[in-house]
């Protein structure tokens, strides 16, 4: 009798999964207020902190008062008090805030999911020094889709080599700050190394006036901003008599918050160490 009640309590333990306490940075943001939703509805995780800019409308307000409700965390500036109930923080903002954001990550010893795009390649050694110290996942793109995209893309440079000329083309909402998209980037990275090539030696990102003939080793990036464009992304691969083109289209944030909390879910085993969205869904 006693043993089989305990063996039904560990099975019942085991099968729940352990409650992560999450903090969310730019809380009042487009993917801040996404989060806060998917927080809500997902039955293990749980909201423990919510951060905004000092002076922004939205501090001292509830995090979940633009859905009509009262989660009971307020939207603070300060990041010790924001972040003083959470194991995991989730950053969705940019890359001057995200930095001041894991300093005191660090300091408090709390992981990192990092969403912000526009880093430059000195904040980018600094997110890998600090994460020597705490995990963190950085990637510029969350959702499934793009990552898998990413995977094609590796594919289809290898086998296109020679003779196809290649271009990015992005298009983004008219808010968007920084350009071209992280996306777009990873992409010319991703094909640029299957190509055996630095990005930073055979990228063009904009071309006007005489500008010559088109050189064959370049990837070209174009960006496109308006009205509500939640992030389109095509790459072509132009040959002589035929093209390639690989298009990923996000119609909803909902796929960004979703890729967060699966990012959430596998830091929850770790130390340590910088992770991308590969780790996360298994496809390095
Ligand atoms: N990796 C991914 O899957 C995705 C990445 N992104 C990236 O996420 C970032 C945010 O996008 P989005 O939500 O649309 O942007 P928003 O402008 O809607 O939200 C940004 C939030 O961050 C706050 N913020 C701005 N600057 C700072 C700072 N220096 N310190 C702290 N907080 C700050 C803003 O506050 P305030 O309003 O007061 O300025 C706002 O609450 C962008 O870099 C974007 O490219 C977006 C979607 C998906
Ligand atoms: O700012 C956005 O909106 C997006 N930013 C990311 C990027 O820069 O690639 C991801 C997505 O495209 C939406």
């Amino acid at each position: 009798m006693t043993e089989s009640i305990s063996t039904s309590s560990l099975l019942s333990e085991s099968s729940t999964p352990p409650l992560r306490r999450i903090a969310i940075a730019g809380a009042s943001g487009r993917m801040g207020r996404m989060l806060v939703e998917a927080v809500r509805e997902a039955p293990d995780c749980r909201l423990a902190g919510a951060l905004d800019m000092a002076g922004s409308n939205a501090i001292g307000a509830d995090a979940a008062a633009f859905l009509g409700f009262t989660s009971g965390v307020s939207i603070v500036a300060d990041l010790r008090t924001g972040l003083k109930d959470a194991q995991v923080l989730i950053d969705f903002t940019r890359p001057e805030g995200t930095l001041a954001h894991l300093a005191a990550c660090r300091e408090l010893g709390v992981q990192a999911v990092i969403g912000t795009t526009g880093f430059s390649d000195a904040q980018k050694a600094e997110i890998a020094e600090i994460a020597k110290d705490i995990a963190i996942m950085v990637s510029p793109n969350m959702s499934v889709g793009v990552n898998v995209t990413f995977k094609l893309l590796e594919m289809a440079a290898k086998a296109l080599s020679t003779g196809y000329d290649i271009e990015i083309i992005e298009a983004h909402h008219r808010h968007k700050v920084d350009a071209p998209s992280g996306t777009a980037l990873k992409m010319g990275e991703v094909i640029a190394g299957a190509l055996g090539r630095d990005l930073k030696d055979c990228a063009v990102y904009a071309r006007e006036g005489i500008t010559g003939e088109r050189d064959p080793s370049t990837i070209g990036f174009s960006a496109i901003r308006g009205g509500d464009i939640v992030g389109d992304h095509t790459v072509l691969f132009a040959g002589t008599g035929e093209r390639i083109e690989i298009t990923h289209k996000s119609a909803s944030r909902v796929t960004y918050a979703q890729g967060a909390l699966r990012a959430v879910r596998f830091l929850a085993g770790q130390k340590a160490g910088l992770f991308d969205m590969f780790d996360v869904l298994g496809l390095r």
